[in-house]
């Protein structure tokens, strides 16, 4: 399975074609449009999300409810094109340079993207670069995550640090509701916390500053065996690594315990096995992958958020043309996106899964795939 995706930020919408899906399987567009709303949400966002209320249009690939085997085609329209149709214009050849960005933004694309693609408005390359575009990321990821409820497989994620608040989960409730997490979880929830980060996320605001942190994701029920030893690109937890480093404002990537595996003696980190009904390991600091496969335990990753790069307080820069030092440019921008950061990247992991299930198992019918995993878990449980 593959998918391609195109869109400008502000451009009139963004399209995605998903290839390779396998047949029969159904698909609820609410749900879909349900992940594109918690993607929106979350506090710390900026007015954007005021004027979008993201809800995709199928164009192809899904008929009465399920679908054909066909590529799947979606489309999301900006309603900010409203507002933009003049400067983002296909048509209109005249190019207005009072409206041209010309002060690259320390932490955005746009100084590398401008030299590469030689451009002389950085507006050419923030438009495609903006996370605007997780917004199909996370349409795939919706559509992945309705083959992956076949299975039984569960994605979640957590705000697990924001800015200097630590080892905290935030969620939120009420109408800004944005995060999904199970019952048994509830008791990390810490109200205290929740309010903390909040009135972190807006003092950083006044100070015309932004935030960062840290998102959590946990997949539960994946199958012994997805991935491979043999080979450097077929290993689970390098693709994992690989898609969510691709996230807009990623940094850091952290399977299991990560970084603390490195200054912890083996015999304090390594998960003992056991055999009850089954294979299982007391602890669970890999993160459920071994050797670049699944082993059955809940699959888990951290990765670190960089804070916004645009400063409503802007820090110094190089005007392209000029070269004179001068304020970065600023844009109507988010504070804090890190819960909306969350949601995609359980999205992006829903679309590695969906694609490791697909390999195993065979992609051309869910029949055929739930078969042929059937089968599989048949040979597990006798193992
Ligand atoms: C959900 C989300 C929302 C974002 N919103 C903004 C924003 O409003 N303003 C901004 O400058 N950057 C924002 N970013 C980050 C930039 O898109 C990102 O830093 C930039 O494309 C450069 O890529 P890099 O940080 O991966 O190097 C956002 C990122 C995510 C994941
Ligand atoms: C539009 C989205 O996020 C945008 C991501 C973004 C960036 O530079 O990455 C900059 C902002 O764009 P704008 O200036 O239009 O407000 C965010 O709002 C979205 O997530 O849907």
């Amino acid at each position: 399975m593959r998918f391609l995706s195109s869109g400008e930020s502000h451009g009139k919408g963004l399209n995605c074609i998903i290839e390779g899906f396998p047949a029969n399987v159904e698909i609820n567009v609410e749900e879909i449009n349900e992940e594109l709303s918690r993607r929106q949400k979350g506090y710390g966002r900026g007015k954007r999300m005021n004027i979008e209320s993201d809800a995709i249009e199928v164009m192809a690939g899904i008929r009465f409810g399920k679908t054909i085997g066909s590529p799947i085609s979606l489309y999301v329209r900006n309603k900010d094109w409203e507002n933009w149709k003049l400067r983002m214009s296909s048509e209109n050849i005249y190019h207005d340079p009072e409206l041209s960005v010309k002060a690259p933004r320390p932490g955005h694309a746009d100084l590398p993207g401008v030299i590469k693609y030689n451009q002389d408005d950085i507006r050419n390359i923030l438009e495609r670069a903006s996370a605007r575009e997780t917004t199909t990321r996370t349409a795939v990821g919706a559509v992945a995550k309705q083959l992956l409820k076949v299975f039984g497989i569960e994605i979640y994620s957590r705000v697990a640090s924001l800015g200097s608040v630590e080892d905290v989960t935030v969620i939120e409730k009420g109408e800004s509701y944005w995060t999904k997490i199970r019952e048994s979880e509830l008791s990390m929830y810490d109200p205290e916390a929740e309010k903390k980060t909040k009135a972190l996320i807006d003092k950083s605001k006044e100070e015309g500053d932004t935030l960062g942190g840290i998102v959590e994701v946990s997949i539960y029920n994946v199958p012994v065996g997805l991935g491979s030893h043999v080979h450097y690109d077929r290993k689970l937890d390098a693709k994992l690594a690989m898609d969510i480093m691709s996230l807009q404002a990623v940094k850091g990537f952290e399977m299991g315990a990560g970084f603390k595996t490195a200054t912890t003696p083996g015999s304090k980190i390594h998960d003992e096995i056991v055999y009850t009904d089954g294979y299982h390991h007391k602890t669970n600091n890999a993160g459920g992958i071994e050797g670049g496969m699944s082993n059955g335990e809940t699959i888990q990753f951290k990765a670190a958020v960089k804070p916004i790069p645009t400063l409503m307080k802007p820090l110094q820069t190089v005007d392209i043309d000029s070269k004179e030092r001068i304020d970065a440019c600023k844009e109507r921008s988010d504070v804090c996106a890190v819960p909306a950061a969350g949601v995609v990247m359980e999205n992006i992991a829903a679309f590695v899964i969906a694609n490791a299930m697909i390999e195993k198992f065979g992609g051309d019918s869910i029949e055929e795939m739930k078969a042929n995993y059937d089968n599989y878990m048949k040979y597990v449980e006798e193992r």
